[in-house]
This record gives structure tokens, C-alpha cells and sequence, in this order.
């Protein structure tokens, strides 16, 4: 109580509506039992059932919550509990000014291996835990990284025939069933195999989910990856090292998290290794993966960014957990939407026609098609609009600071967290127009008249001036840089962002020009009821079940895939 009394007293500093709540989101226990525990105390009659601590004390509460919060309190609010003040930020030009403001509004992490502190499903924990797999990381650097992997992930020509080849693959399987459940799986496995050759050199074939060898080379590397992240939380709380102790008396379940630890540590020491000896022989030159990349940078000497060995096992981790949900995740959602608007895969997969023709797989290529792939980008660009999976906390660390909001001063004291209300400015019709809430890749494509009006400088692949359809729709930009938050902003934005839309387009082409998707029917439903169904579902199913927005259960809704007419 005097802990929340204090935080109250600095909260109301700011000058912004408080919302006062008793257990922080962030607090262990409760991140095991939030949503249970509200849920049964939502059961209550009156306000015993519906106040602030039903409203906000629980993990993905904005999801559900979606614009009322900012509606109701403006474009700051702070949500007050015992730990942290939580300053919820939906003022786009006041969020890229957070973000451009790096060194007074750091990413918020906590780098401690003993007194570790959850940040609910944000990234920063994630990286905080890669910590013990090796040295600081990219991530959990504070200083701009100890490694700089901005075109940093020097392997997109990788990613593009890599994801083409198992998007195929993934296609030809879910055909052979013709009715599917495992697209989240599907999805996951293609994402792990692509990171696998991206960043280490192993290739592995496509293994459906239920032609899957649990006794193969990937089936190692995936199990340990996967078990690692499906129990993030458990090994934030209690540290990896916990789990491989061989004195504990532990469950067998905790064994093989143990295990699955330091089967993946070993998985990267022996390529690193391996890769080593490559280059020893003076051979790794023409190798363009990122463990290749960085033990070359390690090698020179007097370079300042080379990195240790752990440090590089620290990155490997890293860049293996940060790209391998968010792409898969984001690629689920993007199935069923896409099942859901036959006429979006339409306009796909006639872009895809025109621009790819009947040309097989191998002769695609990435410097001349990716580019001109701009409906299938678009496709990313507004999946990542509606369904952000990644969410961000900055906070002013040691001083006050001072932050224009709607057009007031905040001075924000030190120690404040700080969130931008991703839900707000990615989905408001303030900035997106009336249709804010609805899934349309159309809006970001515009045809253009004279070529460059609108579009960002900086955005890949917009233009083609080889005269045919393409070089007349550019991609449009967000309203405002402050209203598009999906890969971060700044300093500390994704470095793989590129690397994402490669393998995105890449994914897309591979299923959507010669295939189709649809929701399963129910018996006696109409098509536009099956899709009716489709959306509810991916409104009710979404939530933070670990680190990341994701749907829960895909499993739950069959699709049917088969050949486009
Ligand atoms: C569409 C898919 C992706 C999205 C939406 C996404 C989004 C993000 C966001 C928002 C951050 C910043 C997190 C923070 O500051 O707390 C981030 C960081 C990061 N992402 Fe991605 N990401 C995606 C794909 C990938 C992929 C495929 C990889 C790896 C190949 C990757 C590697 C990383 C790494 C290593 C960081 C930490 C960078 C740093 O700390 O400087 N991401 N990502």
C-alpha cells in the first residue's frame, strides 16, 4: 500500500488522468493467474465486477479494452500500481519523438540473471533471458548493440529462395490434406527452417505437422528452440541454469527444458565450430549467413565490434527467438484473414501472375521480383497494422523528462514506464479513415499518376519503371511515421526488418499464385457466413499467450486448400 501511495504521489506529477490498479501486471504470481482470477471475479454483480482492477489488471487488457482507455482519458494516462507507473502514450508525433529521443527514452531492460523482472510478453524480457545463453546481445545491449546487424542480416537473397522453396513445400502438404488444421505450426516450422539457413547454413525440407521425425537433425533444433519459447516465462522466472542443474530433484518436464537449453547451446557451438575451421581453410568467403558474418567480424583484428564467442552464441539466440514468432504468428493471422477475403487473394494472386507469370519456382528472383511484389508487402504492412505482435516499453530512466503531448508539456518523472498505445495509433479513423478497424491490404497500394507522390523514401520496392502495370501503384505511407510502430522506430527499431518483408513476399508468392484458401464449411453455411466466422474468430481467439499477440487456438478453425482455378 505504501508503495502504491508513493507511485500515486508521483503520477499525479504528470498531469494526466491516473488509473489506479493493485498488482502490477509484471508481478510473477499474477502473471500466472491474472486472467483466471479476473475472470472469476468479473462474475460478481455491480461494480464488485466491473471496475478498474477487471478493466486493467490483466495481460492484453487492451486488446479487449481497444480505443475506450485513450477515448475516455485523452492521448496520456498513467495506470498506477505498486511497482511501476505505466504512461500510456497514443499521441503519434509525441511517440516518434520518444523514440528518436533514444538516450532519454530507453528501452526499458532490466539485464539482472538473479532479480529478473517480467515486462509482460515485451521483447526487452525476451532478450533479458538470452543473457544466459551467452554474452550482452544485440537486444539487450544498451548501447546502440554490441553488434550492428541493420542491412546488419546480410542474407535476404537467402531468405527469399529458402521461404519460396518451403512455402511450396507447405503448400503441396496442406493440398495433399485439402482440409487443414496445423497452419499455426506449418507456420512456425517454415519461419524456424528459413532463421535455421539464414542465420546458421542448415537447410531442412519442410516437415508438416504430422509427418513430423522427432528424431531428426531439425526436429532437435526446432524442440529445443520451441520448448525454450513455450516456456519463456518459466525460464524468466527461474533462470536457465536453474532447469540444467543436475542435483535438483526436478519434474521431468523441467528436465527437458533443461535439456532443451543446452541441446540448443550446443547446437550453435558445434556450427560455430564448424564454420571456424571453414575459415580457417580461408573458405568462409562466399558464405553470407550471419554466424558467417559475425565470426568473420570477430576475426579482424583491431575491429571494435568483433564479437566473443558467447556474445556471438548471445546474437545467434537472439535473432532466433526475436524472428521466429512475430514471422510466424503474423503469417498465421495473415491465412485466415486472407481465407476470410477471397477477393484480397484474388488481387494477390493477379499480381502474382503478372509479375512471376507461369515461371517455376527456382527462376524467381529476389532482386527483380521482390520489388514489384508490392500487393503481397502491402498484405504484411496491414497484417502487422491490426495485429502488432511485438509491443515496446521505453522509460525515463535516470532523470525527469520533459515530452510534448496534444499539444501540453508532460514532465515525466524517472523510473516511469512508458507504452505507446500501439492499438490507438495503428487503428484510430482519426488517422486510418472510417474503415480504421477492418483488414484491407488495399489501403496502402495507390495508383499513381506521377510516380513518386506520395511515398516514402525509405520504403522498399514501391516503384518499378519498366513501364507494365506495377510502376503505376506505389505504396502508400502510414499517415504519419508515428502511426506505423510494427518494426519500432529509432535507434533500437527491428534490424530485421528488411528480412522480414523478404520472407513475408516470399511466403505469400509461394501459396497465393497458384493456390487458394477458405474457411472449412459448416454444414447448411453460406460462404459469407463461413467468413462472418472466420473474423470472429480472430478477434476472440487473439491474445498474449507467451511473449507476443498471437492466435490462441488456430487449430480450432479447419481451412481448405486447394489448386486456384
Ligand atoms: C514481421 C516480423 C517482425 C516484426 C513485426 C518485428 C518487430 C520487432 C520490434 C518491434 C522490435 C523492437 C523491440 C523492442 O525494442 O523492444 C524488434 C527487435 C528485434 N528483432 Fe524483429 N520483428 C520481426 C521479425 C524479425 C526477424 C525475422 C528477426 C530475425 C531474423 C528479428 C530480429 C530482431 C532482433 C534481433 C531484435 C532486437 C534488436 C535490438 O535490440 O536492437 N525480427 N523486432
Amino acid at each position: 500500500s505504501y508503495c502504491l501511495y508513493c507511485n500515486y504521489v508521483e503520477a499525479r506529477k504528470i498531469g494526466v488522468p491516473l488509473r489506479i490498479i493493485p498488482i502490477d501486471h509484471l508481478n510473477k504470481l499474477w502473471l500466472l493467474l491474472d486472467k483466471q482470477v479476473i475472470s472469476l471475479v468479473r462474475r460478481l454483480p455491480w461494480v464488485l465486477g466491473r471496475n478498474n482492477f477487471t478493466r486493467f489488471n490483466y495481460r492484453g487488457w487492451h486488446e479487449h479494452d481497444a480505443l475506450r482507455a485513450h477515448d475516455e482519458m485523452g492521448e496520456a494516462f498513467v495506470l498506477v500500481t505498486p511497482s511501476h507507473n505505466w504512461l500510456h502514450l497514443a499521441d503519434p508525433d509525441a511517440v516518434i519523438n520518444m523514440y528518436r529521443r533514444g538516450k532519454d527514452f530507453p528501452r526499458w531492460v532490466k539485464i539482472t540473471k538473479f532479480r529478473v523482472h517480467f515486462t509482460y510478453k515485451f521483447i526487452g524480457v525476451q532478450l533479458e533471458m538470452l543473457d544466459v545463453f551467452g554474452g550482452p546481445n544485440i537486444a539487450t545491449s544498451k548501447t546502440n548493440g554490441v553488434a550492428d546487424p541493420s542491412d546488419r542480416l546480410p542474407c535476404n537473397g537467402i531468405v527469399w529462395s529458402e521461404a519460396i522453396s518451403l512455402g511450396d513445400e507447405m503448400a503441396c502438404y496442406w493440398a495433399a490434406k485439402g482440409t487443414f488444421t496445423s497452419v499455426g505450426e506449418d507456420a512456425q516450422t517454415l519461419s524456424l527452417h528459413v532463421l535455421s539457413k539464414a542465420c546458421f547454413g542448415q537447410s531442412f525440407a519442410f516437415e508438416g505437422h504430422d509427418e513430423r521425425q522427432q528424431t531428426s537433425v531439425s526436429a532437435s533444433f526446432r524442440f529445443s528452440l520451441l520448448t525454450i519459447m513455450e516456456n519463456s516465462l518459466l525460464i524468466l522466472a527461474l533462470g536457465p541454469g536453474f532447469f540444467m542443474n543436475p542435483w535438483l530433484p526436478l519434474p521431468s518436464t523441467w528436465r527437458d527444458l533443461g535439456q532443451a537449453c543446452a541441446k540448443f547451446k550446443k547446437h550453435m557451438a558445434y556450427l560455430y565450430n564448424q564454420k571456424l575451421n571453414v575459415l580457417a581453410e580461408g573458405q568462409l568467403g562466399g558464405d553470407s549467413t550471419l554466424m558467417a558474418s559475425l565470426i568473420r567480424a570477430s576475426q579482424k583484428k583491431g575491429e571494435s565490434k568483433g564479437l566473443t564467442e558467447e556474445e556471438i552464441y548471445g546474437t545467434m539466440f537472439v535473432v532466433s527467438f526475436a524472428g521466429h514468432d512475430t514471422t510466424a504468428h503474423l503469417v498465421t493471422y495473415a491465412i485466415f484473414f486472407l481465407a476470410a477475403n477471397p477477393s484480397v487473394q484474388d488481387w494477390i494472386a493477379d499480381e502474382l501472375r503478372r509479375v512471376l507469370g507461369n515461371r517455376p519456382r527456382q527462376d524467381w528472383d529476389y532482386h527483380t521480383d521482390f520489388p514489384r511484389l508490392k500487393r503481397c508487402l502491402a498484405t504484411l504492412y496491414e497484417t502487422l497494422r491490426v495485429k502488432t505482435p511485438v509491443a515496446e516499453v521505453k522509460w525515463a530512466e535516470r532523470s525527469a523528462q520533459s515530452l510534448d503531448v496534444g499539444g501540453k508539456t508532460l514532465v515525466i518523472p524517472p523510473g516511469t514506464l512508458i507504452v505507446p498505445s500501439y492499438l490507438y495509433v495503428h487503428k484510430h479513423p482519426r488517422f486510418w479513415g472510417q474503415d480504421a478497424q477492418e483488414w484491407r491490404p488495399e489501403r496502402w497500394i495507390e495508383k499513381s499518376t506521377n510516380g513518386k507522390s506520395r511515398q516514402r523514401d525509405d520504403e522498399p520496392g514501391q516503384q518499378s519503371d519498366d513501364g507494365d502495370y506495377d510502376s503505376h501503384e506505389v505504396l502508400l505511407p502510414p499517415p504519419s511515421r508515428g502511426n506505423y510502430l510494427g518494426w519500432s522506430e529509432g535507434a533500437r527499431d527491428c534490424p530485421a526488418k528488411k528480412f522480414s518483408q523478404v520472407e513475408w513476399v516470399a511466403i505469400l508468392a509461394a501459396l497465393f499464385r497458384d493456390w487458394e484458401v477458405q474457411p472449412s464449411r459448416l454444414e447448411n453455411e453460406t460462404s459469407a457466413q463461413a467468413r462472418t466466422r472466420v473474423l470472429d474468430f480472430i478477434e476472440k481467439d487473439s491474445d498474449y499467450g507467451g511473449l507476443l499477440l498471437q492466435l490462441m487456438h488456430p487449430e480450432r478453425l479447419p481451412l481448405a486448400w486447394s489448386k486456384r482455378c
